[in-house]
This record gives C-alpha cells, sequence and structure tokens, in this order.
C-alpha cells in the first residue's frame, strides 16, 4: 500500500508554503481580504485556518450558509471555527432563495441533484456578493482528491479564486489539520457535501478515501497501470481504478476553461 503520509518536517514545509500561496494570490490581485465559506467539514475549517495565519484574522470572513438539509452539528461547528480563530463571520439562511428557484422551475423540485447543485451555486452567489462589495477574493476549500474525480459542483463550491488545498489529497488534508492545531473531533468527522440528507462523500463515490486516494496517486497522478495499480494496493480491483479512471477523465471539462471554436480560416 503507498504511504502517503507527510512527516512533521514536511507538514510545517507545506503549511509555510500554504500560508504564503494564500497570501501572494491576494497580493497579486491587489487585496489582503478574503472570504470563505464555513461548512463545519475539514476541508474549509483547515482553509481558514491557514488564510488567518496568511492574512490576519480580521481581513478574513467567513459565511455559514445552512440551507434545508444542513446538519446543526456541521452548522455549529462552522460557527466554533470563526470563534476560535477569531473571524468576523455571518450566518445566511440559503433556503428561502433555493425555494424561490424551484418556484420559479418546479419540474426540477424532486431532482436531489439538481437542488442539491442549486444549494452549492446559491452559496457561491453569495460569496460573490461579499468578495465584490469588501474588495476581497472568494477562497476555494477543494483539495487533489476531490478536484481529479470531479467531485464538486461546476461553478458551485467549484467558483472560486484559488484552491489552496488543491495539491492535497484528502488524507493529507486530514494530517495537515491535525498539525495545525484543528481538534481531533473535526479531522475525524465524515466528509460530507450535505448537499442533501444522509449524503456521504464516500458512499457516493462509492469508495474510501485512502484507496482513491492511494489510486489517485499511483494511477492518474503516478506512472502504474491499471493492473500495477490493483497488484499494489490491497482491496482494490482492477474494476475499482478504472471507475475513477473514468471519473477523471468525464469530469475533464470542470478543470478546463470552457471551449469557444477556432476562428474561422
Ligand atoms: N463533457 C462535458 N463538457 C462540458 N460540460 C459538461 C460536460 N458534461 C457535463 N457538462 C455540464 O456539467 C454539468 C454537470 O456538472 P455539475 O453541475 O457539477 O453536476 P454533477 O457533476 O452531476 O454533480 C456534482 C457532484 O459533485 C458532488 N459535490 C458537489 C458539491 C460539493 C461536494 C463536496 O465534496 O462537498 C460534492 C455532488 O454530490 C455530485 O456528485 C452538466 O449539467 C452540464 O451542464
Ligand atoms: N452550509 C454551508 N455553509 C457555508 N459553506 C458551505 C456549506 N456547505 C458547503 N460549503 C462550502 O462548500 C465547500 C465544499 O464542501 P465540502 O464538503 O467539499 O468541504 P468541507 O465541508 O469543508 O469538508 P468535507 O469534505 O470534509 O465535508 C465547503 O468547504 C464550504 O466552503
Ligand atoms: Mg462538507
Amino acid at each position: 500500500m503507498i504511504d502517503l503520509r507527510l512527516s512533521e518536517s514536511e507538514l510545517e514545509a507545506r503549511r509555510d508554503h500554504l500560508v504564503g500561496f494564500i497570501r501572494e494570490t491576494a497580493e497579486a490581485a491587489g487585496t489582503d481580504q478574503a472570504v470563505l465559506g464555513l461548512s463545519g467539514g475539514i476541508d474549509s475549517t483547515l482553509t481558514a485556518y491557514l488564510a488567518v495565519e496568511a492574512l490576519g484574522e480580521a481581513n478574513l470572513r467567513g459565511l455559514v450558509m445552512p440551507g434545508e438539509v444542513s446538519r446543526e452539528d456541521n452548522m455549529s461547528d462552522a460557527e466554533w471555527v470563526a470563534q476560535e480563530l477569531g473571524i468576523p463571520y455571518d450566518v445566511f439562511e440559503i433556503n428561502p432563495i433555493v425555494n424561490e428557484f424551484l418556484d420559479t422551475y418546479s419540474e426540477a423540485e424532486d431532482d436531489r441533484l439538481a437542488v442539491g447543485n442549486a444549494r452549492a451555486r446559491t452559496r457561491a452567489v453569495l460569496n460573490y456578493l461579499v468578495a465584490n462589495h469588501e474588495g476581497s477574493l472568494v477562497l476555494g476549500t477543494g483539495n487533489r482528491s476531490e478536484a481529479l474525480v470531479g467531485y464538486f459542483t461546476k461553478y458551485g463550491d467549484g467558483a472560486v479564486d484559488c484552491h489552496p488545498l488543491g495539491n492535497l489529497y484528502k488524507q493529507q488534508v486530514r494530517q495537515l489539520a491535525a498539525h495545525v492545531g484543528v481538534p481531533e473531533e473535526l479531522v475525524e468527522k465524515p466528509a460530507t457535501a450535505g448537499l442533501w440528507a444522509g449524503q456521504t462523500d464516500e458512499e457516493e463515490l462509492g469508495i474510501g478515501y485512502d484507496a482513491l486516494d492511494a489510486i489517485l496517486a499511483l494511477h492518474v497522478d503516478g506512472p502504474l497501470s491499471v493492473a500495477a495499480t490493483a497488484r499494489e494496493l490491497d482491496d482494490v480491483t482492477e474494476e475499482q481504478v478504472r471507475t475513477i479512471r473514468g471519473m477523471v477523465e468525464r469530469s475533464q471539462h470542470k478543470r478546463r476553461v470552457p471551449p469557444s471554436p477556432d476562428p474561422l480560416e
């Protein structure tokens, strides 16, 4: 089994690197302010911890955006993160906004995925409303595992100005979070997109993050063939490696600028 764990010195180097990345990205955009959605999950929690180191607590704004299916414990964890870090934050209820969309186009109201994605896109609109008004950047929270398999909503949680965690696999996000002092119960909490009741990443993806990360590291980012990857990983089949590879290929459109036709000859 490939070991993706980072040593203490590697974690410290990553921390410095990502803090520097946030600071330089803001500077290059002519600001020292940023906003991000706080969900109580580990990706937004770690991003907030790093952003406070980069910009200072007064320059970061958290948006806690409960919807109809948000779990109360996650929303109270999100508020705890803002309070613990001492960052200003707002609580914006998205339900009335999403309901307006569904009143306008009621055909979609029983479509779990379409409604869930509308929740993520509503949060993106609110992030940019604040960013435009305050002259701040929208910090993304996506990690490499989600980005590669396309496990995010296009123009929803994917609609951001930078991805500080974009080169960390999910298990490395948890490791770095523990390293910077995020409490263990937040580090260990199961990942959920929170787009519909009971949703968890690992159930929807059909694979655990440790196995997913290993397949991505060996086969997608690394040089091993499908067969060699399955041989290397206990409990991973060739079929699973092909499934993940298919997800990576089918989601390419989410990682690219939308195409336009070439100019006429
Ligand atoms: N080949 C192609 N070239 C260009 N565009 C293409 C395309 N195929 C689809 N599309 C477009 O993309 C749309 C589908 O993409 P999208 O709207 O994103 O929808 P989709 O990928 O179907 O759903 C989003 C997935 O991400 C998960 N998610 C969302 C948010 C947060 C998290 C989390 O981890 O917290 C996870 C969610 O649970 C779900 O599994 C299509 O409706 C179409 O407009
Ligand atoms: N209820 C919410 N309030 C504010 N922001 C949210 C909410 N739900 C999702 N988001 C935003 O969407 C991002 C993507 O969600 P995602 O679930 O991938 O990350 P996470 O919740 O931080 O971590 P995890 O994947 O472990 O649940 C979040 O990091 C956060 O910025
Ligand atoms: Mg989440």
